[in-house]
């Protein structure tokens, strides 16, 4: 049975400027589900997170998540639990502590203190190495501790959907299958996840299905069992 949709993208057009840098993009994300967006540099990924967190403006279209319709909500509206995004570049606070920086995530909730310890629980059980480190200064951390931190911030407002832009990007091996990990044990958790990923290995491993963009538009959809079945060749038509 295919579970409810918690992100609807409908006729998406947005962009910067006079210009439509993304146009007529339509996907959804389940409850529960792990979606991929991939595409070369420069097709509107990032775009499309940033107009469904409300950071830009939708031109066109419609984007729901669950039965409300978010498209005309602020930003500060939309992150109080309907959307979280983990952004490309992690963007902490880095003269913060870790533990700061987490509950800086889960500003709406201040008022109910023992869901914020439960989500902070939460975080820490995800990434045991953060609960030693929770009043080190984020600047001292590794890059992958830091990308741990920004999906902690992330996961701290309790979102229905989490966007990750990129988190792989300039990860050690290692650092990277601890993210993949901590992706697959979300969903193990019924989180909803849209991923834009450059890496095709870790969008296969971690998502349900995967979404492939070009020059702003949805061009293909397909499942990591197509890649693996001889799908690649398509990617790699867009993805060079
Ligand atoms: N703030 C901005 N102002 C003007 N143009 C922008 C802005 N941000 C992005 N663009 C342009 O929009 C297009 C899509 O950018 P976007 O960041 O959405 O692509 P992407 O698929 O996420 O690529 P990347 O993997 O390089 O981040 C690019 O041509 C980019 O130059």
């Amino acid at each position: 049975m295919q579970s409810p949709v918690i992100l609807e993208v409908e006729a998406l057009s947005a962009g910067y400027g006079r210009f439509d840098v993304v146009r007529n993009v339509a996907l959804t994300v389940g409850k529960g589900e792990a979606v991929a967006l991939l595409g070369p540099n420069g097709a509107g990924k990032t775009t499309v997170l940033r107009a469904v967190m409300g950071m830009i403006k939708q031109r066109r279209g419609t984007i729901r998540v669950g039965d409300r319709d978010i498209s005309a909500l602020p930003a500060h509206r939309i992150a109080r639990g309907f959307a979280a995004i983990a952004p490309e570049g992690r963007r902490l606070f880095l003269d913060q502590s870790v533990e700061d920086n987490l509950i800086l995530g889960a500003l709406h909730l201040r008022r109910d203190r023992s869901r914020v310890r439960t989500l902070l629980e939460g975080v820490y059980d995800l990434f045991p190495v953060l609960r030693g480190y929770r009043t080190r200064l984020s600047s001292f951390l590794s890059g992958g501790e830091q990308q741990m931190v920004s999906i902690g911030r992330m996961l701290m407002s309790d979102p229905a959907v989490m966007l990750l832009d990129e988190p792989s990007v300039a990860l050690s091996p290692v650092a990277v299958d601890i993210v993949a990990k901590a992706l697959i044990e979300l969903r193990r958790r019924g989180a909803s996840l849209l991923l834009v990923e450059q890496r095709i290995d870790v969008a296969t491993r971690v998502c349900d299905r995967l979404y492939v963009m070009s020059h702003g538009e949805i061009v293909e959809e397909m499942t990591p069992e197509a890649v693996r079945h001889g799908g690649m060749s398509i990617l790699n038509r867009y993805l060079g």
